[in-house]
């Protein structure tokens, strides 16, 4: 399976490939192997859906593979790429600490953030103390804290889906949901709102939701690997207006971040009620945290950004699945049945009677996952793996997409089966496997701090539209399960699904009594 050799003539490229190898000792394993560079420059791909391109490369050259971005020692660098789950577990988990740091990013770090986004801060006691702040508000006994405002804001979530069917007609059984996706991005939005900042946004139309994902937006474009070439040569920084549009939108996101953290201090400083937040935690901890005003405003805000995306489309994922799966989609059922019955919602506190729901959720992040490339780490230390060589300041991606593609761990990986994340124990009992990750959230100790809240999103959501409602495809519009957008954080491209109640109604109520009986259902949930 693992291949070494190039067998072209010698070429610039090679000549350049040994040159950059005198600069390592006579002693020192072999780099990884990997693709032939195809220029002076490297190797060259195409920064969108990368992820894929590298499971090819997984295929070919191995559970490690190095690539050749620019000249290393003179900007460019070297980067590792993780395919398969054992490597991941021996190179990402347990060296974590030297794995700890990010590489150098001018484009969406230092210009488009201005330095201050915790998730391309490099390692260090600055980086340290923002993610001591970070999870002392999302470990999971916090998370717990949030349950009343996740019920509250699923329990929307479901209102928004019944009030988009009563829009279009109130008299059908069933309907074609062209908006399923926006209304998971508002539950989303709201959540994190409410956690950043205390505040809960009316609807995904708000003008701050909006300006907060077109900030994330540019940076999920900007952060693809290879999308900015000044992160290769950085010498191209230096030429006028290149860097521009990174610089007006830092301007922008600087400007929204700071302003909404100042409507939190002007309330305390009103002295009016502030409920609980990040930014209310941020604002009376500034001190002890050393961070400026700029600093903490980012944090927060950042917070939002990485939490609130990403969140929206997991819960996208997780209905696709279901929609294009129905016998998976009918096994949750069956269960919600035998658990809860068809008498109220599923809550939080049904969680760990839900195997089968659990399970779909794990294999959705890992049948889709949201970050599918991962985010780039850099050695601060030389790695040996197997007899390679991890060089010490070496880009190394952990690559989701491959690592929940292992065919060892998960056989007919492009196969969607939540049975994978079941076991039987010897009285018949299903449970939950505990063995087995995919890794949806990253590594070691850059490890999302925010999965525990993703999961328990992805969760609830799951769970009701699936009480609520059977869903189906768009018999007119087929489902393209690779149609993704081109960002860091993916989201499926828009796509129908026809829902329709799950409550019996006799035929003389009429179609459509079934969403008036799911409306009162959700009257007092959660309340
Ligand atoms: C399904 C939803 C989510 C996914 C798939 C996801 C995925 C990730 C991944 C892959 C990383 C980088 C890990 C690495 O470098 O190895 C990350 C970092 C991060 N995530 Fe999430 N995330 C999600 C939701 C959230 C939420 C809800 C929050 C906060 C409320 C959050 C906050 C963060 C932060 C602050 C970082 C930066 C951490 C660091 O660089 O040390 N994420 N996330």
């Amino acid at each position: 399976m693992v291949k070494s050799t190039n067998t072209n003539p010698l070429t610039s490229s090679m000549i350049l490939e040994f040159l950059a190898s005198l600069s390592r000792t006579t002693h020192q394993p072999p780099l990884p192997p990997g693709p032939p560079a195809d220029s002076i420059w490297g190797n060259s791909f195409e920064a969108a859906f990368c992820y894929r391109r590298f499971e090819q490369w997984t295929q070919e050259y191995g559970p490690v593979f190095s690539l050749r971005q620019g000249i290393p020692g003179l900007g460019g660098n070297r980067t590792i790429i993780i395919g398969r789950h054992q490597a991941a577990v021996e190179i990402m988990e347990k060296h974590g600490a030297d794995l700890s740091d990010r590489p150098t990013s001018i484009a969406a770090g230092e210009t488009l953030s201005g330095g201050m986004r915790v998730l391309l801060t490099r390692s260090g006691e600055r980086f340290k103390k923002l993610r001591k702040a970070l999870q002392s508000h999302l470990q999971p006994k916090s998370i717990a804290s949030y349950h009343p405002v996740l019920t509250q804001t699923a329990r929307q979530h479901m209102f928004d889906i019944i009030d988009e069917h009563n829009a279009k007609s109130s008299t059908t059984k069933s309907f074609t949901s062209t908006r399923h996706q926006d209304h998971a991005r508002r539950y989303a939005a709201a959540v994190v709102m409410a956690l950043a900042y205390g505040k809960v946004p009316l609807s995904y139309e708000d003008p701050e939701v909006q300006a907060v994902n077109r900030c994330l937006t540019r940076l999920g474009y900007a952060m693809r690997p290879g999308a900015w070439k000044v992160d290769i040569f950085p010498f191209l920084k230096y030429i006028p207006g290149y860097l521009n549009e990174l610089k007006i939108g830092h301007r922008e996101e600087l400007g929204l971040f700071k302003g909404q953290l100042q409507e939190v201090r002007e309330k305390m400083a009103r002295g009016e009620e502030v409920p609980s937040s990040f930014g209310k935690y941020l604002i009376e901890q500034q001190p002890s945290l050393g961070l400026s005003d700029n600093e903490t405003a980012y944090l927060a805000g950042s917070m939002f950004g990485a939490g609130s995306d990403t969140s929206a489309s997991a819960i996208s994922v997780a209905l696709m699945a279901a929609t294009c799966y129905p016998e998976a989609q009918k096994l949750i059922q069956d269960e919600l049945d035998s658990v809860i019955g068809r008498g109220r919602p599923p809550t939080f506190s049904d969680q760990d009677s839900l195997p089968q729901t659990m399970a779909f959720v794990h294999e959705s992040f890992r049948w889709r996952p949201v970050t599918s490339g991962g985010f780039p780490h850099r050695a601060t230390k030389d790695v040996i793996w197997q007899n390679y060589l991890i060089p010490k300041g070496s880009t190394v991606i952990g690559n989701v997409w491959s690592v929940g593609r292992d065919p060892e761990l998960f056989p007919d990986p492009e196969r969607f089966d939540a049975q994978r994340w079941i076991v039987t124990d010897a009285d018949g009992r299903v449970e939950l496997r505990d063995d087995l990750k995919s890794y949806p959230f990253g590594f070691g100790r850059r490890v999302c701090p925010g999965q525990h809240m993703a999961t328990a999103s992805t969760f609830i959501n799951l769970a009701l539209v699936l009480w609520a409602f059977n869903l189906a495809p768009d018999a007119k519009n087929p489902i393209d399960t690779y149609a993704f957008t081109e960002s860091a954080n993916a989201h499926p491209m828009p796509f129908n699904i026809v829902f329709t109640p799950r409550v019996s109604v006799t035929p003389e109520d009429g179609e459509a009594k079934g969403w008036e009986v799911l409306k009162e259902a959700f009257e007092t949930y959660g309340l």
